[in-house]
């Protein structure tokens, strides 16, 4: 393996990438607009390149060139490199030919809320498994690597995004007193029951008043230009969620397990229900796969591990990766700065990382229908 203190930087990578030409075939990577931000953390590279989706098949050798090229370089341990789907900005890139920041793009009303490209639901087959954790920490970690994120807490029951932002006694303030404005905290936009009603008031609601309550937080909140909208949804698989599955318009849903049997049987019910309404599933993320003892570093199987991979193999869905059992994950929540806000550099974030990859790859792939079988005569 190679040595971690030697982890080349960002300048040493993008070096290594400009002899590699972007999209267009001709501009160097670097400076063809399409490239990320370079995250480097212990000799792991990660970034993306923005393709148009409808040449995102064609341009998988430019992907694999520059993942090749990046490998290379010295000191690079692995590199994840993924296609994200090209904005209808007709923006020019920045000075120095990256990316614009994403609030100087603009988003297409593709995903039938006006601004909002890709809303994704995350959830779980049951409660408490870490859906909102993973919720928080997806979303940064999406954000960190070059989109524009918001967060809609749909646990009307039990709504965590005002603690997990440190923004419980925050109030969102109306526009023109017909929209209400999100909050914000670490450059996401954050909508949630808990900001306007009291957890009590929400507890007593029926399924039709949670569902306009939904309603009126995904259309009339001034989201603005959002890449991905992530859905925290209440946990579980009963009417209130098939609902939200069958009115609201997903890209994509990703499932929170633990590794536990039941949790995994919950988890593949709640496979099963995505499919059932042709929301495809973008993947599984184990969550508290193992425990990591921090006084001797001694690695536990808990629960067992592996189960949501397996599960993910079965179902024939991506598996997104494994987040441990860690005292600073919960701690970081508690304290309302998610680890990959806290500890940015950290390995957990790292993982984050490569799930958020992972979804948005997923996210720039085009759903195909399954292939026909034709017999030949
Ligand atoms: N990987 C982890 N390591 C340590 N603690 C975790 C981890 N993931 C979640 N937790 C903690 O477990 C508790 C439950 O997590 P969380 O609220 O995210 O679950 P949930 O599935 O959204 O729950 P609910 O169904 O109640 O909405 C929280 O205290 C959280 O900080």
């Amino acid at each position: 393996m190679a040595d971690q203190s030697q982890q080349p930087t960002e300048d040493v990578i993008l070096a290594a990438l400009a002899s590699i030409p972007g999209p267009d075939g001709r501009t160097p990577l670097p400076r063809s607009g399409a490239l990320s931000e370079v995250v480097v953390h212990k000799g792991k590279v990660y970034f993306s390149i923005q393709v148009d989706a409808a040449r995102a098949s064609r341009l998988e050798p430019l992907r694999l060139a520059a993942e090749n090229a990046v490998r290379a370089v010295p000191g690079v341990v692995d590199v994840l490199v993924s296609l994200t789907e090209e904005r209808a900005a007709t923006e020019a890139p920045a000075p120095g030919g990256r990316r614009p920041g994403p609030k100087a793009q603009a988003a297409t009303t593709k995903a039938g809320v006006p601004g909002i490209r890709h809303i994704i639901a995350v959830a779980s087959g049951k409660g408490g498994v870490g859906k909102s954790t993973t919720t928080a920490n997806l979303a940064l970690a999406l954000a960190r690597i070059g989109n524009r994120v918001g967060v809609l807490d749909a646990d009307i029951y039990g709504p965590s995004v005002p603690k997990l932002f440190d923004l419980s006694n925050a109030r969102p303030e109306t526009v023109e007193g017909k929209t209400l404005k999100p909050l914000t905290a670490h450059g996401l936009a954050l909508m949630s029951i808990g900001f306007l009603v009291d957890q009590e008031a929400a507890m007593i609601w029926r399924g039709p008043m949670v569902m306009s309550a939904l309603q009126q937080m995904l259309r009339d909140v001034a989201w603005g230009d959002l890449d991905i909208l992530v859905i925290d949804m209440p946990p579980g698989t009963g009417d209130a969620q098939l609902t939200i599955a069958q009115t609201v318009p997903l890209s994509g849903a990703v499932i929170v397990s633990t590794p536990q049997d039941l949790a995994l049987i919950d988890a593949r019910r709640g496979v099963t229900m995505f499919e059932q309404v042709a929301i495809p599933v973008l993947g599984i993320v184990e969550n508290m796969s193992y425990f990591v003892c921090p006084h001797c570093g001694e690695r536990s199987d808990i629960f067992g591990h592996g189960g949501a991979r397996d599960e993910a193999a079965r179902r024939g869905v991506p598996f997104l990766g494994d987040i441990p059992l860690d005292m600073a994950i919960r701690a970081t929540s508690d304290a309302g700065q998610p680890i990959v806000a806290a500890e940015p550099d950290g390995p957990h974030a790292a993982a984050y990382l490569a799930i958020a990859q992972q979804v948005a790859t997923g996210l720039a792939t085009p759903q195909r229908p399954p292939p026909r079988i034709v017999i030949e005569q």
